[in-house]
């Protein structure tokens, strides 16, 4: 631990993922390390005072059972400050509040964020400033391009973390270690034995009340564009040296300025759906489009796929399928690595004849291979086995492992400047074909698969 910051300021406080996600992140930080000291200061738009902010910090650090002397000390000098985030003045006012090296943690729906910025280019800032941004960077390739330029100009690249909570995942170390820490994989990391990969993270949460920023954005831009497409990154890039920040981050970039769309051709590479009125463990929910908040002609969906391909000499051939989407009826989320099937069976054996299949799950974290053996009756019938194995869940959640960083000034979980522009490179054909309408808008129950035509993935 090497902390460079020495305040850190939250703008967005009274918002859902301060709440849920980077106050608990916090509190677990903090009983894990509690050498850690910083101030924290929450602000928003609300009309909040300091008590019922700490009431608010104290619920989630409850929520992670944050205990000791540092969680003490912080819920006690934690403050909260009103103040517009797109206002020069408040900024400057919030900045000169900050004690010692400030970093600025922007919870805001990214519009608002991108505001934020320019303002913050129109008086000096203090010395180390770091910035943290959250995903989505930007609204399309062109948004993201400028809202890099914006940032160049106020602080150096590496004092500026944009954030994919999904790179702090413990599931994501783990595929660094069993891809490169045995020599039995990374062989066969190719397209000469991996048929396709699919990346699925379906979730039996719908709108949540997050209409003010999700009807803007939909499942494409919320999880695809983000964070699968990191998760693909780190599947299929080269075995970096080291997992310095610019190796790990450079072979990410390299394989996704590698990916576009499968066949250049959007139209039959994508679909996309929306949640009809369903019921999810007995709880009936309304239809996406009459949700509170939502614009039903924004079309927005709720549940999105992608097919990609890469053009490296590893992956060529190789579908890449990412898909995401609310209100299904099982969580699904696993990254699966199809193989090819076996090139011959010698005649006499006979039964299943599946290929082989890797299967690494999201949280509970655990992998099976799925393989065929000898039946255990029939030795010449084939049978499919799993031989599996759970993952801890990490030390720290997610968010801890992403505000690590961003208190310690180590960017290598943060998504660089050129990745953040490549990814919305991706998905932009897919984007334009959606917005043209010539994917057709599919329904689906909630609390069903999806819709019942598409093909199962995985
Ligand atoms: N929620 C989640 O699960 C996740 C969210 N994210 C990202 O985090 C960001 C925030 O999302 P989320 O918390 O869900 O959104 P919310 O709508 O719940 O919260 C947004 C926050 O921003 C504040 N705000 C809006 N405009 C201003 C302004 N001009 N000045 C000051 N404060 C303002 C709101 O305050 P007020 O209510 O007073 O307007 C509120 O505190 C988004 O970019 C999202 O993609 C990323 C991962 C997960
Ligand atoms: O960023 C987001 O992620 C969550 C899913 O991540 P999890 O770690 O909470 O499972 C998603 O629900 C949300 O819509 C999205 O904004």
């Amino acid at each position: 631990m090497t902390q460079s910051v020495d305040t850190l300021v939250i703008l967005g406080a009274s918002g859902d993922l301060t709440s849920r996600l980077l106050l608990p992140a916090i509190g677990q930080l903090l009983t894990d390390q509690p050498k850690r000291t910083f101030t924290l200061i929450g602000s928003s738009s609300d009309d909040l005072d300091d008590d019922a902010w700490r009431k608010i910090v104290a619920t989630s650090f409850s929520t992670v059972d944050a205990k000791g002397p540092t969680v003490d000390k912080l819920l006690k000098e934690t403050r909260y400050v009103k103040a517009d985030a797109t206002s020069a003045d408040d900024l400057k006012g919030l900045l000169g509040d900050a004690k010692g090296v400030p970093a600025l943690y922007f919870a805001l729906p990214p519009a608002v964020a991108a505001k934020a910025c320019e303002a913050l280019g129109t008086f000096d800032l203090p010395e180390g400033l770091t910035l943290a941004l959250e995903k989505p960077f930007g609204t399309d390739r062109e948004s993201a391009i400028r809202l890099n330029a914006t940032l160049a100009k106020l602080v150096p690249e590496d004092q500026i973390h944009r954030v994919d909570h999904f790179l702090g995942r413990s599931s994501v170390f783990n595929i660094l270690g069993v891809r490169f820490a045995n020599s039995i994989l990374e062989p066969l990391w190719d397209g000469l034995h991996i048929e396709r990969v699919d990346v699925i993270y379906d979730e039996t949460l719908a709108l949540e009340g997050r209409a003010r920023y999700y009807d803007g954005a939909g499942a494409l831009m919320d999880m695809i564009q983000s964070h699968l497409l990191q998760v693909m990154a780190v599947l299929a890039m080269e075995p970096p040296s080291t997992l310095g920040e610019a190796d790990l981050r450079d072979a990410k970039e390299i394989v996704l300025r590698a990916t576009r769309v499968w066949g250049d051709d959007p139209v039959t590479a994508s679909r996309r759906a929306r949640y009809a009125a369903g019921e999810i463990d007995g709880k009936k929910l309304p239809a996406y489009a009459d949700e509170k908040g939502v614009d039903p002609s924004r079309e927005t969906e709720t549940l999105a796929e992608v097919t990609l391909q890469i053009d490296t000499w590893r992956w060529k051939g190789v579908p890449f399928t990412l898909r995401s989407g609310k209100a299904l009826g099982g969580r699904r989320r696993e990254m699966v690595i199809t193989f090819t099937p076996a090139e011959h069976i010698p005649t006499g054996l006979k039964g299943t004849m599946e290929p082989a299949k890797l299967r690494l799950l999201f949280a509970p974290d655990s992998m099976s291979l799925e393989i065929n053996i000898n039946g255990s009756d029939d030795p010449f019938e084939l049978e499919r086995a799993s031989l599996t194995a759970d993952f801890g869940p990490g030390a720290l959640l997610a968010y801890g492992e992403v505000l690590e960083g961003i208190l310690d000034g180590d960017p290598s979980l943060s998504v660089r400047a050129d990745t953040a522009v490549e990814c919305w490179r991706i998905v932009e054909p897919v984007l334009t074909a959606w917005r043209e309408g010539r994917v057709p808008l599919e329904e689906y129950p909630a609390g069903s698969e999806g819709p019942k035509d598409w093909k199962q993935l995985g």
